[in-house]
């Protein structure tokens, strides 16, 4: 990863990706991937939240080798950190998931994909490989079918895990989406979902199950768009509106029944733990993995930053006395950052946004540069704060800033 390349010095922080980005995507995307929810107060505070920590540095330790790769589902990650799944890539750039996969087989790291990619989880590990991991972000829908089905390929496709996103009971107040009246394109499709031709899309609605009936109760439509109040536009369509938020979800039923599903082919993670009760309540329904996330700040707005909520279910994981690994996700945006969300007990950092920004500029070799940057900056951090290995790097390394302006060692 740390090959020069003449794209490096049009673009040198994930800060200036974020800007580039911007220039080159239409209003409707940059709107959607880059907004909050609500006032956006969790979004910018998961970036904040790593500035209340320093670096404390030793000195004196040879580190003319470091190794900055960790073990992630049997496979020798070459950084901590992985690609998170993010919904439909091709808005940004015609290659979308493919394009990021490519670059995650090249830089030897994990790729997350949505369950509402543009392109199908076949065609996405088929990129991968069979040596490189990948995670199938899962909405588990209310029509059971469709989300077995989805299971049930992404197993065969040889997946190594899928990690439920449960922060989504209902999908968080995003006043551009809203304004904008953010849909998919008609050119692009939900394609693990799509099925083409007449059968396109058909769902639980047109059979009349129960599952619809809620979902028509909570005044959701199958498609569409929100118009501030209600979804709009019945087309039939399996869309990340109609099908994505489910408010039925719980511990008892829904776990048990997605390790049924998966186990033992498929490691079954949750995604959007934010809390230590849950944490506990998680080892105690056998999952095999945490991602602490706030769904990157669009979700519930005025929820804790991600980096402030990782300590308690680092400790309430501990209690429970499993070695179940705790990673961590939100405002990644800087190697000093990964270094601090492990510092304080994460086993493996995950990055949303930024490797759209790396789409929107430039595809493939966006993500790459995007990867790259992230990875020389970790790699400099550990050295710089004499750390050869990841396993090193511990809360010794941290002092917290208080609000009025103490430094105390953690
Ligand atoms: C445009 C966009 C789409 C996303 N789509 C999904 C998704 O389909 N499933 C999911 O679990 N999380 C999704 N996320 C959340 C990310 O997986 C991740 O939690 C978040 O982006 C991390 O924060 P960061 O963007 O600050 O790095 C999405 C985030 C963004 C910005
Ligand atoms: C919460 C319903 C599904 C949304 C799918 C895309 C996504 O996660 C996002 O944040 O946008």
């Amino acid at each position: 990863m740390s090959a020069t390349h003449p794209h490096d010095l049009e673009c040198l922080t994930i800060e200036q990706l974020e800007k580039i980005a911007a220039d080159r995507m239409d209003k409707q995307t940059r709107d959607y991937y880059n907004e909050g929810a609500d006032s956006g107060s969790t979004l910018a505070e998961n970036r904040s939240a790593y500035q209340k920590y320093r670096i404390r540095p030793r000195v004196l330790r040879d580190v003319s080798k470091i190794d900055t790769s960790v073990d992630i589902f049997g496979f020798k990650n070459t950084i901590p950190m992985g690609v998170a799944p993010t919904a439909m890539q091709k808005l940004a750039h015609q290659d979308g998931e493919l394009a990021t996969a490519r670059a995650c087989r090249e830089a030897g790291i994990v790729m997350g994909l949505s369950s509402f990619s543009t392109t199908s989880l076949e065609d996405v590990k088929g990129v991968l490989g069979a040596e490189q991991p990948g995670v199938l972000q899962l909405y588990l829908f209310e029509d059971r079918e469709e989300s077995r089905g989805l299971i049930a390929r992404a197993k065969k496709a040889g997946f190594s895990a899928v990690a439920l996103t449960v922060d989504t009971p209902m999908l968080g107040r995003r006043n551009l989406e809203m304004k904008n009246q953010f849909r998919l394109p008609r050119h692009l499709k939900s394609a693990n979902f799509d099925r083409g031709g007449k059968e396109d899309g058909v769902v639980a609605e047109e059979k009349g199950d129960e599952a619809s009936k809620r979902t028509r109760d909570r005044g959701d439509s199958r498609a569409g768009y929100h118009d501030g109040a209600r979804w709009v536009s019945p087309t039939g369509r399996i869309t990340f509106h109609s099908h994505g938020p489910n408010p039925t979800l719980n511990w008892e039923r829904d776990i048990d029944w997605l390790k049924q599903q998966c186990h033992p082919e498929m490691e079954v993670w949750v995604k959007g733990i934010a809390t230590g009760e849950d944490a506990i309540l998680a080892c105690h329904h056998g999952v095999d993995g945490i991602i602490v996330s706030n769904h990157g700040g669009r979700q519930l707005n005025g929820a804790l930053a991600t980096l402030d909520a990782l300590p308690e279910v680092v400790d309430a994981v501990r209690s429970m006395n499993r070695k179940m690994p705790v990673h961590v996700d939100g405002g990644i945006r800087h190697g000093t950052d990964v270094f601090k969300a492990l510092a304080l007990g994460a086993d493996f950092v995950w990055i949303g946004r930024p490797v759209l920004w790396g789409l929107a500029y430039k595809g493939q070799e966006g993500v790459r540069l995007c990867l790259k940057l992230l990875s020389d900056e970790f790699r400099l951090c550990m050295g710089l704060a004499g750390v050869t290995r990841v396993d090193e790097i511990g809360k010794e390394y941290l002092a917290k800033i208080n609000r009025d302006g103490f430094v105390s060692k953690l």
